[in-house]
C-alpha cells in the first residue's frame, strides 16, 4: 500500500484501502492484533483468533485486552494459579507498552513467536501491535540441529585428544574442551569470535610455540600450508616439554579437522625403555631377570663377564645355583621372605663358572603382575665387591696394626679382648695379660736415633711373636709398650713360664744399624678374672704390675697385687703435687758436711733437697725423687737445686767461709739432656761460684746407661773445671773398662756397704776393694752413711779419703751448715 500519496482519500477510496488492508491482514501467515492505548482491540485478523484459539464471538472491536486473555488464562495456558492474578499481571505488563518478543508453546503443541511493539500516531502513544508467528517447524529444525550439535560435541569430547574444526574460511567452528587445555589457549582468545586460523597461528608464534624466528614469516608459512588443504601429520614439542602428535584432515566441503594427541608419556616411556635396555647392556652391574620362582629368564653382559657363564648356560636354572645363600638360610625361606617383603639386599658369595667364589652386593626386587598383583618376576642386581672388600680388609688391617712392627695395635687388642673375655667367662677360663715395657729403650732411641730404636722394636716384636703360641696374641701399644694375651692358662705359673721365656728371648744382644744393643723387658702380669672383671681393669692392672717390675730393678716380671694400686695412686698423688712445688716455694736445700777421714777436717758439703708440703709435711726425697725422675719433673727440680746450691756456697764464701766444695746430685735424666753442660755453666755464671768448687754426684747406674755418651759429657764438664763423683758406687754394674775412661775425681761408697761394714764381711770386702780400685785409678774415695766411730776407724785404716755421715753431722739447714762449717774451719 502506497502511503506517500499527497491528497487525502475520499470515502470510497478509504473503503477500498480498508478492504485491501483487511485482505493483507487476512492473508498474512501470522496472527496480528492492534490494541489502542486503552488496551481495546481495534485491528486483528483470523490468524490472531487461530493462534490464541479464541472463539469468534469473543473477538470484536473495542473488546478489552483483559477480557481476551481471560480465555487462555481460564484454560490454564498461563500455568496454574489464580486466573485473576494472571490476568492482572499480564494486563499490567501490556500497559507498559514496551517492545517485547518471546516464544510461547500453545496447548495445541505449536510454538509461536510473540513480538510486540508500541504504536505511535503523530508522536502520541496510540497502542501496540502484536504479531504471532508460528515457528513450530523452525523450532523443531533448530532442536534437531542442536541435538546433532550436542551429539557431535559429545563425540568429540569423548575423543582423548584435542579436536578442532576450522571452516573453509579458516575459522574455528568447533573444538572440544581438551583443545584449549592441551594447547593452553586462553578463553579470551577463543571467545573473541571469529577465531581465525591466522589469529591462532599468530598467538602461538608470539608465545614461541613454533620456536625462534621471524613470527610473521612463520605465520605466513603456516597459512600457505593450510591453503594446500592436504592431510598432514607431524609431531611438535611444545615449550612446556609436552610432545603433540598433530593430524589434520581436510573436509570435503572445505575446512579442516585437526586432532592433537599428547604423546609425551608414550615418548618418555619409549625413551625410558631404550635407556633401560642400554643400562641393561652396558652397566658393569650384573642384572638377572627371573620368573616367580627365581628361574633365570635373562642376564645382561655384565653377568656373563662376572661369572663366566653365557646366557644360554644359565637360562632356566635358579639363581641359587649362582648366588650362594648363607648356610643358615634355605632358598624356600629366602623366596618366601622376598615375595613377602618385596625386596632383599645383602652380601652373597657368587660362584663363577671356574668354581671360584667372589663377594657380591646383591639386591633382589619383586616385580608384580599388573593384573593379578601376584609376584611375577624378580630382578637380581649383582655388584662385584671384591675390590671394595680387599680395600676394607686393607683399611681394617691398617687400622688394627702397628705400621712399624706389623703387630696388632691397641684397637686390635681391645677388640680381641672383647672377643676373648666373654669366652673366658663362659668357659670359666683363666687368661693372662702381660704388659711389657723395654728397659733402656728411651735412652737407645734418644741417643742412637730413631732408626736404631725402630729396628730394635721390630726385632723385639719378632722375638715376642716367636716365643708365644699361635693362639696367644701379641700387640704393640706404641713406644716400647707391648701386650701379650695368653687366653687359656691352667694356672698363673704358666704365665710366669712365658714371662721367663720372653726375658730369655730378649736377653741376647740385638744388632741394629751397626750397634749391638742390650735391652731387657719389665713385665707386669694380671689375670682374668682374678685381677679385674673387664678388659680395661686387667690391662690397667698389668700396667701397674709392670711399673712395679721396673721399680724392682727391671728385667723381671711381677704379678699384679691389689696393694700395687695403692702405690700407683700415691705415685700419681705425689706427681700432681710435685708439679707445683717449685712455684709454690715448697722446696728447700739442706747441706751435709763431708770430712777428711784422717783429720775430720771439712772438705765440703752435699746439697740435699727437702720438700715441705703445706699439708703432708716433710716428704722424703726417697718418695718423690723417683717420681720426679720418671715423669721428667727432675729436670726442672735439678736445675733449681744446682743454681741454689751454687748460690748458697757463694753466699757463704762471701760471708767469710773458707771456700770449699759443694756436691750436687744429678739424675740420669738430667745427664741425658743435650743442654746439661749449658745448664751447669748457667748455674755457675748465675751464682758466681768458681767451677772448681762444684762437684756433681752422678749415680753409677746413670753413667752406665750409655757409657760412651756419659764419657763425652763428663769430659766437657771436667774441661769446665767441675769435679765429678760416682755416687752409690757398688750398687750398679760398672765396667772397669769404662770406669778408667770416666774423667771422675771421687768414688762414693754407698751407705748400704758402710752400714754393716763392722759385721758383714762381704760389705767390708766391697768397701775395701772399692778404696783399692779407686786409688789404683788415681781417684779419691768418700764413704757415706758413717754413723759410728768403728765404721770411721775401719774406713780410715783402709785408706778411705773422706767420710760423710750422722757421726759428724746430719744434713743441716743453710744457716746451721754455715755456722757449723765456719766454726770448724776457724778452729783448724
Ligand atoms: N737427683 C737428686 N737426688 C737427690 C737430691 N737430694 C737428695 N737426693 C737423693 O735422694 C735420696 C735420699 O736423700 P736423703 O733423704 O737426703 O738422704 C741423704 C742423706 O740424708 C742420707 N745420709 C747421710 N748420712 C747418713 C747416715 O749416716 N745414715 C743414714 N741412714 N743416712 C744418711 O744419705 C742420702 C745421701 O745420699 P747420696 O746422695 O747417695 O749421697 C738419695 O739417693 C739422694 O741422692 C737432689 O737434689 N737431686
Amino acid at each position: 500500500m502506497d502511503t506517500t500519496e499527497a491528497s487525502p482519500p475520499n470515502a470510497t477510496e478509504f473503503g477500498r484501502r480498508y478492504a485491501y488492508l483487511q485482505a493483507v491482514l487476512s492473508n498474512l501467515p501470522q496472527g496480528i492484533s492492534v490494541f489502542d492505548e486503552h488496551l481495546r482491540l481495534r485491528v486483528w485478523n483470523q490468524g490472531f483468533l487461530d493462534v490464541l484459539n479464541l472463539p469468534a464471538g469473543a473477538v470484536f472491536d473495542g473488546v478489552h485486552f483483559s477480557e481476551l486473555i481471560r480465555i487462555p488464562a481460564e484454560r490454564g495456558e498461563y500455568g496454574p494459579g489464580d486466573v485473576e492474578e494472571h490476568i492482572a499481571r499480564i494486563t499490567a505488563l501490556a500497559l507498559k507498552f514496551e517492545a517485547h518478543s518471546f516464544e510461547r508453546a500453545r496447548p495445541s503443541g505449536r510454538t509461536h513467536l510473540v513480538q510486540g511493539e508500541p504504536l505511535f500516531i503523530d508522536g502520541q502513544l496510540a497502542g501496540f501491535i502484536t504479531t504471532y508467528t508460528d515457528i513450530t517447524e523452525r523450532k523443531a529444525a533448530e532442536v534437531e540441529l542442536q541435538r546433532h550439535d550436542n551429539l557431535l560435541q559429545t563425540v568429540i569430547e569423548s575423543i582423548p585428544s584435542a579436536v578442532s574444526l576450522f571452516s573453509k574460511d579458516k575459522e574455528l567452528i568447533l573444538y572440544n574442551q581438551e583443545f584449549p587445555r592441551l594447547l593452553d589457549l586462553p578463553p579470551s582468545l577463543l571467545n573473541d569470535r571469529p577465531v581465525t586460523m591466522e589469529k591462532l597461528f599468530r598467538f602461538n608464534a608470539e608465545r614461541g610455540e613454533y620456536g625462534p624466528g621471524d613470527q610473521q614469516a612463520i605465520v605466513q608459512t603456516l597459512l600457505v600450508k593450510a591453503d594446500q588443504n592436504q592431510a598432514h601429520r607431524f609431531e611438535r614439542t611444545r615449550p612446556n616439554g609436552k610432545t603433540l602428535d598433530i593430524r589434520g584432515m581436510p573436509l570435503d566441503e572445505g575446512g579442516f579437522v585437526t586432532i592433537y594427541t599428547d604423546i609425551s608419556e608414550r615418548r618418555a616411556s619409549a625413551e625410558r625403555e631404550q635407556l633401560a635396555q642400554k643400562v641393561f647392556n652396558h652397566t658393569p652391574t650384573g642384572i638377572i631377570f627371573t620368573d616367580e620362582v627365581h628361574r633365570i629368564l635373562s642376564i645382561n653382559p655384565a653377568t656373563t663377564q662376572m661369572t663366566g657363564y653365557e646366557a644360554f648356560e644359565l637360562l632356566g636354572h635358579t639363581v641359587f645355583g649362582l648366588a650362594n645363600l648363607p648356610p643358615e638360610q634355605n632358598p624356600e625361606c629366602f623366596q618366601e621372605n622376598v615375595a613377602l617383603r618385596g625386596s632383599w639386599r645383602g652380601e652373597l658369595e657368587v660362584t663363577k663358572k671356574s668354581g671360584e667364589d667372589f663377594p657380591a652386593y646383591v639386591r633382589v626386587t619383586r616385580v608384580d603382575d599388573p593384573h593379578s598383583g601376584m609376584p611375577a618376576h624378580y630382578i637380581w642386581i649383582l655388584a662385584d665387591i671384591t675390590e671394595r672388600k680387599e680395600a676394607e680388609e686393607r683399611m681394617r688391617h691398617i687400622a688394627q696394626h702397628d705400621a712399624l712392627t706389623g703387630l696388632p695395635n691397641r684397637l686390635a687388642l681391645l677388640m680381641r679382648l672383647a672377643q676373648l673375655l666373654p669366652e673366658a667367662r663362659r668357659h670359666k677360663l683363666t687368661m693372662a695379660i702381660m704388659f711389657l715395657d723395654l728397659d733402656r729403650f728411651k735412652i737407645i732411641n734418644d741417643t742412637l736415633g730413631h732408626p736404631v730404636g725402630d729396628e730394635l722394636l721390630r726385632e723385639v716384636a719378632c722375638r715376642l711373636s716367636k716365643v708365644v703360641r699361635e693362639t696367644d696374641f701379641v700387640a704393640r701399644l706404641g713406644g716400647d709398650e707391648f701386650v701379650v694375651i695368653l687366653p687359656g692358662i691352667t694356672n698363673p705359673s704358666d704365665a710366669a713360664i712365658v714371662a721367663n721365656k720372653i726375658i730369655a728371648a730378649l736377653s741376647s744382644p740385638i744388632e741394629a744399624e751397626g750397634h749391638e744393643l742390650h735391652t731387657s723387658p719389665s713385665i707386669g702380669i694380671s689375670l682374668f678374672p682374678d685381677d679385674g672383671p673387664d678388659g680395661d681393669t686387667i690391662l690397667k692392672n698389668a700396667d701397674t704390675a709392670m711399673y712395679h717390675a721396673k721399680a724392682a730393678g727391671r728385667n723381671n716380671y711381677q704379678f699384679f697385687a691389689a696393694d700395687m694400686n695403692k702405690a700407683t695412686a700415691e705415685r700419681l698423688n705425689i706427681e700432681r703435687k710435685l708439679r707445683h712445688a717449685i712455684a709454690r716455694n715448697e722446696l728447700a736445700l739442706c747441706f751435709q758436711p763431708q770430712f777428711r777421714a784422717d783429720s775430720s777436717q771439712p772438705t765440703g758439703v752435699e746439697a740435699l733437697i727437702r720438700w715441705h708440703h703445706p699439708t703432708d709435711g716433710l716428704i722424703s726425697p726417697l718418695r718423690f725423687i723417683p717420681v720426679a725422675e720418671e715423669t721428667g719433673i727432675i729436670v726442672e727440680i735439678g736445675e733449681w737445686v744446682l743454681l741454689n746450691a751454687c748460690r748458697e756456697m757463694k753466699h757463704w764464701i762471701d760471708a767469710g767461709l773458707k771456700p770449699m766444695r759443694i756436691a750436687v746430685n744429678v739424675s740420669a735424666r738430667q745427664l741425658r739432656r743435650r743442654d746439661f753442660c749449658e745448664t751447669v755453666a748457667g748455674a755457675l755464671a748465675g751464682s758466681g761460684l768458681p767451677a772448681e768448687l762444684l762437684e756433681l754426684e752422678i749415680t753409677e747406674s746413670s753413667v752406665m746407661e750409655n757409657p760412651e755418651e756419659a764419657i763425652q759429657i763428663l769430659e766437657r764438664l771436667g774441661r769446665m773445671g767441675v769435679s765429678l763423683a760416682i755416687d752409690d758406687f757398688g750398687t750398679g754394674y760398672s765396667s772397669l773398662a769404662y770406669l778408667k775412661l770416666f774423667p771422675i775425681d771421687h768414688l762414693k761408697i754407698d751407705r748400704s756397704f758402710v752400714a754393716d761394714i763392722e759385721h758383714d764381711l762381704n760389705d767390708r770386702a766391697i768397701a775395701f776393694g772399692t778404696i783399692a780400685l779407686a786409688h789404683s785409678l788415681g781417684l779419691n774415695v768418700i764413704a757415706e752413711g758413717v754413723e759410728t766411730a768403728d765404721q770411721l776407724e775401719l774406713l780410715r785404716a783402709n785408706g778411705c779419703d773422706e767420710v760423710q755421715g750422722y757421726l759428724f753431722s746430719k744434713p743441716l739447714t743453710s744457716a746451721a751448715a754455715f755456722a757449723f762449717l765456719h766454726a770448724r774451719c776457724r778452729s783448724e
